[in-house]
């Protein structure tokens, strides 16, 4: 037998000679689209026509696919991160195959090859042959179409990875597609993709029913916040409304379709199931040939103690719209994703370079979840690593030399009913870590001294900590990682918004609503490079403000006082592994730690001075002592 690209080149020979490829070459589906397009009368060997949309078009098509569109740029931004640095670029598309959105390594959106995939682009098998989105959009059905299984050899170094989105209805909602340069392409990005376009199906699934009880449940508890859940919408009598492809699959066989009762498909009284979700996050579920599961109702809270009163249907979600700027597309995805996260008390990761916004989008996570207990941030760098146990989990009084008179509660307890925002996440001691994970388990605490305790916290963790890294150098757990992140989302540096120009006027605004900033000035702002992200731009805000004599801020005001800032202040980038980045980052740790040694050894007086935060402050003192 030979090798696939052998096969593929003996097809295109055939192609070359008789006009038409051979059936026992290709891949049966690769088959069948040439075919189509052979009769479409498109010519492979002649390069291809692209064609676009207007622009007008492309807003009102990005409008009406708003809902999958935003969960699908979140995702796409995680899946970026997942094969960034290696010249890919991911796409969403309609249904149809028209290209909305784009994300792309540098390298790849050079390539002469990429210069026609844009928003705009219409990718379908008509237009532009067999290819990822297109043959997709066909199928209804996820498919590989490597180099030369391209009809036009036009595309013939491209790799393309599509998998249609799938509504509750089962319609397609969208394709989500990674393409790269063929040998640029990675083994694992099938399953990446396939996991992206799960995620968002699920994101679907939950907005749509999000009036309705939802039950998730799988065999084993560890699986239940993952795609591997089944995810069942029933309504307040019992009905099913809705199973996902995973809940279809763990009750094959079971009348678990829409119409049917909850008590047709498990041995429990639906009434008595929702009373217990109320009291307990989890509880035990049998089906009806006997399988084990573990379930629980996400939105529990909505839902009234007993349901044998008729349940009214639950308000309206409040308006979760963040009360900070969010006008880039990607930034509203993220909002929008968080706020749903939260509502479910899903365990969110939040990455981004310092000063992104990290801790204002935990409390945004609070605000959306509706929880009525308080907002407890804990800073992981800043509480000396045999102290944080005790603060975190509490002791009682006379656990060990210097406990409190009374003990403490802890920040867990005093997050009960609330979130706890543990900031710097990548910095808390590996011993900790796996008490952590113990509290991830049940969650329970356990004081030092005392006995266990239950609480009920949503837990938002943050870090601009290369975790990767960590983990790779034994510093981090990676299966904590797993438990802290059902959802992860990276906050863009302020450089790659395109919302910049909102920033500046909001944080101005604040500052003092009555300067004007000038588009000059506003330019030169947007041209640098912010590595302290919108702490740094407010900072310069900040000091412009003091400069102003009334007639407005212009683009020299801006230069005077960025350049001076930027003579006193040190590199704020995030260190890696890199030999340069590490000297920088000595620089910065240096400076910051005599700063520091200046101010009387105050943490906020050496963050103002510097403009900086106090986690970098913190993490200069951490690494001073390790
Ligand atoms: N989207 C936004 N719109 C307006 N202001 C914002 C936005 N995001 C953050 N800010 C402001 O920027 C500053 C830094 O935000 P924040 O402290 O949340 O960043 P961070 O990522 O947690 O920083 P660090 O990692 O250094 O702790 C705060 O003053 C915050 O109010």
């Amino acid at each position: 037998m030979l090798p696939a690209s052998r096969r593929v080149d003996g097809a295109w020979m055939k192609l070359d000679d008789q006009g038409h490829p051979p059936a026992d070459l290709l891949s049966a589906d690769i088959y069948d689209s040439w075919m189509r397009c052979i009769t479409l009368g498109l010519d492979a060997l002649r390069p291809p026509s692209p064609e676009f949309i207007d622009s007008a078009l492309l807003r009102q098509e990005q409008q009406r696919c708003s809902l999958v569109r935003g969960l699908a740029l979140a995702e796409m931004h995680t899946l970026h991160q997942q094969i960034a640095g290696s010249n890919f670029m991911i796409a969403f598309a309609t249904a149809e195959g028209l290209l909305l959105d784009i994300i792309s390594d540098s390298s790849f959106s050079d390539a002469s090859d990429a210069a026609c995939i844009r928003a705009g682009s219409i990718w379908t098998e008509n237009i532009c042959g067999t290819n990822g989105l297109g043959t997709a959009a066909y199928l209804k059905r996820p498919i590989v179409v490597h180099g030369r299984e391209h009809f036009f050899a036009r595309y013939n170094n491209l790799t393309c990875v599509a998998a249609p989105i799938f509504a509750p209805d089962g319609e397609v909602a969208g394709i989500l597609d990674a393409s790269s340069d063929c040998m640029s392409r990675q083994a694992h990005t099938q399953a990446l993709v396939a996991m992206a376009a799960t995620q968002i199906e699920n994101g679907l699934f939950r907005e749509q029913h999000r009036g309705n009880i939802l039950i998730a449940f799988h065999n084993r508890g560890e699986y239940l916040h993952t795609l591997s859940a089944g995810l069942l919408a029933v309504d307040n009598d019992g009905q099913i409304l809705a199973a996902n492809r995973a809940a279809r699959v763990l009750l094959h066989g079971l009348p678990a379709s829409a119409g049917r009762r909850f008590g047709d498909v498990f041995r429990a009284r639906f009434s008595d199931f929702v009373d217990e979700g109320r009291r307990k996050e989890r509880q035990r579920l049998e089906d009806d040939v006997g399988s084990q599961f573990v379930a629980t109702i996400e939105n529990t809270r909505q839902f009234p103690m007993t349901h044998r009163v008729l349940m009214p249907r639950p308000s309206p979600p409040k308006d979760t719209a963040a009360p900070f700027v969010s006008a880039d597309p990607r930034i509203a995805a993220i909002v929008q994703r968080v706020a749903v996260a939260a509502a479910r008390k899903m365990p969110i990761l939040i990455r981004g370079e310092t000063g992104t916004g990290k801790e204002q989008m935990a409390r945004h996570a609070h605000a959306a979840s509706r929880r009525t207990g308080s907002f407890v941030a804990v800073n992981c760098a800043a509480l000396p690593d045999s102290l944080i146990e005790a603060e975190l989990f509490g002791y009682t009084e006379g656990a060990f030399t210097g406990a409190r008179k009374g003990g403490s509660a802890g920040l867990f307890k005093e997050a009960d009913g609330g979130t706890l925002f543990l900031d710097e996440i990548g910095d808390m001691p590996v011993t900790l870590q796996a008490v952590l994970l113990r509290f991830l388990d049940d969650w329970t605490v356990r004081p030092v001294g005392g006995s266990k305790r239950e609480v009920d916290v949503l837990l938002v963790s943050a870090t601009n900590a290369n975790l990767a890294d960590a983990i790779a150098r034994g510093r981090f757990r990676s299966d904590l990682l797993f438990r802290l992140n059902t959802l992860e989302v990276t906050l863009l540096p302020l450089r790659e918004r395109t919302d910049f120009v909102e920033i500046a006027r909001h944080l101005l605004q604040k500052i003092d609503p009555s300067i004007e900033l000038s588009q000059a000035a506003i330019d030169r702002l947007a041209q640098l490079d912010w590595d302290g992200n919108i702490r740094e731009l407010r900072n310069v805000l900040a000091r412009l403000s003091l400069n102003e004599t009334g007639q407005g801020v212009d683009a020299d005001a801006v230069e005077a006082v960025v350049g001076a800032l930027r003579r006193a202040q040190p590199v704020h980038r995030t260190p890696t592994s890199d030999g340069l980045q590490t000297d920088l980052h000595e620089i910065q740790r240096a400076h910051v730690l005599s700063a520091f040694a200046e101010t009387g050894n105050n943490i906020s007086k050496t963050a103002r001075r510097l403009g900086i935060s106090r986690n970098t402050v913190y993490r200069a003192l951490r690494d001073k002592q390790s």
